[in-house]
């Protein structure tokens, strides 16, 4: 193994490597990555790599994920997306869809997770980002139940509650959940249901936080660093 790394013994320490190597991310990078990493069976040939990405509302998450997308060519699945398309779509769910949207509340975890492995099935890049999901510990736990794997890393934007609320009465998409009234609610419910998941992943050591106020590219250059160094590890590990 450490002949892999003998290029970087000039730029790198052996302690800091074998602390990265340790690192669940990084383990899972060489095993996702690597040139010699095995078939295990999943439908892309190669497990991909899970990204959740987390915030309250308004926060930038959509925003952040785009730009993730394009520069580091992952495949940005959007729970709140689906769920609208799904709400669009002549559906047997649109209605109930339609019902907690507008409320503010979370949709039932069976609903979102057919929808997201539909996407990840469908998706054109091994990396994925998963943007709004999971909204509460009742959605982590089905996926990590059904889908049978746990995120790679979580990405965490904090933003201030007064940020969000102007970021999102200025969103000026149409949608039926950009209104004081449900923006309130949702602001509660991302409080009470989405925090529990954030600090569970933080226990676990998953958790990159990003001061989600400035401009998008201030953010994203604070983004840009977490995805960098994966990159720069992973362009390390597999040759
Ligand atoms: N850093 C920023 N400063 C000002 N406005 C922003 C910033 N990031 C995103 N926005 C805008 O705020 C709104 C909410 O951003 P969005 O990415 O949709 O957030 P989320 O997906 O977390 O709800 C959008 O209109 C977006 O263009
Ligand atoms: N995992 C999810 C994601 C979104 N949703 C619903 O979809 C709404 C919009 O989600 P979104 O992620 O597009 O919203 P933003 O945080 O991007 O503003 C949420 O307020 C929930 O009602 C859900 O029920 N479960
Ligand atoms: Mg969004």
């Amino acid at each position: 193994m450490w002949r892999r790394f003998a290029h970087l013994s000039l730029s790198i320490s052996r302690t800091k490597l074998q602390s990265l190597v340790r690192d669940p991310t990084v383990l899972k990078l060489i095993n996702t990555f690597s040139s010699d990493a095995g078939n295990d069976g999943v439908a892309s040939s190669r497990k991909p790599f899970i990204t959740f990405v987390l915030g309250g509302p308004g926060s930038g998450k959509g925003t952040q994920c785009e730009k993730i997308a394009s520069i580091f060519g992952f495949a940005h699945l959007s729970a709140g997306e689906l769920l609208r398309e799904e709400m669009s779509s002549p559906s047997e769910n649109g209605e109930l869809i339609r019902n907690v949207i507008k409320e503010g509340k979370i949709v039932p975890s069976a609903i979102t997770i057919s929808l997201i492995k539909r996407a990840i099935n469908s998706a054109t890049s091994d990396k994925i980002l998963i943007d709004g999901f999971p909204r509460s510990e009742e959605n982590r736990i089905a996926f990590e139940k059904i889908i049978g794997v746990e995120p790679d890393l979580v990405i965490f934007f904090e933003c201030p509650e007064e940020e969000m609320v102007k970021r999102i009465l200025g969103r000026n998409q149409g949608r039926i959940d950009d209104n004081m009234e449900t923006i309130r609610k949702r602001l509660k419910v991302f409080e009470d249901l989405n925090m529990p998941v954030v600090e569970h992943y933080s226990s676990k050591g998953k958790v990159h936080k990003i001061t989600a106020t400035g401009t998008v590219d201030e953010i994203f250059e604070r983004v840009r660093q977490v995805f960098a160094s994966l990159r720069y590890l992973k362009a390390c590990l597999s040759f």
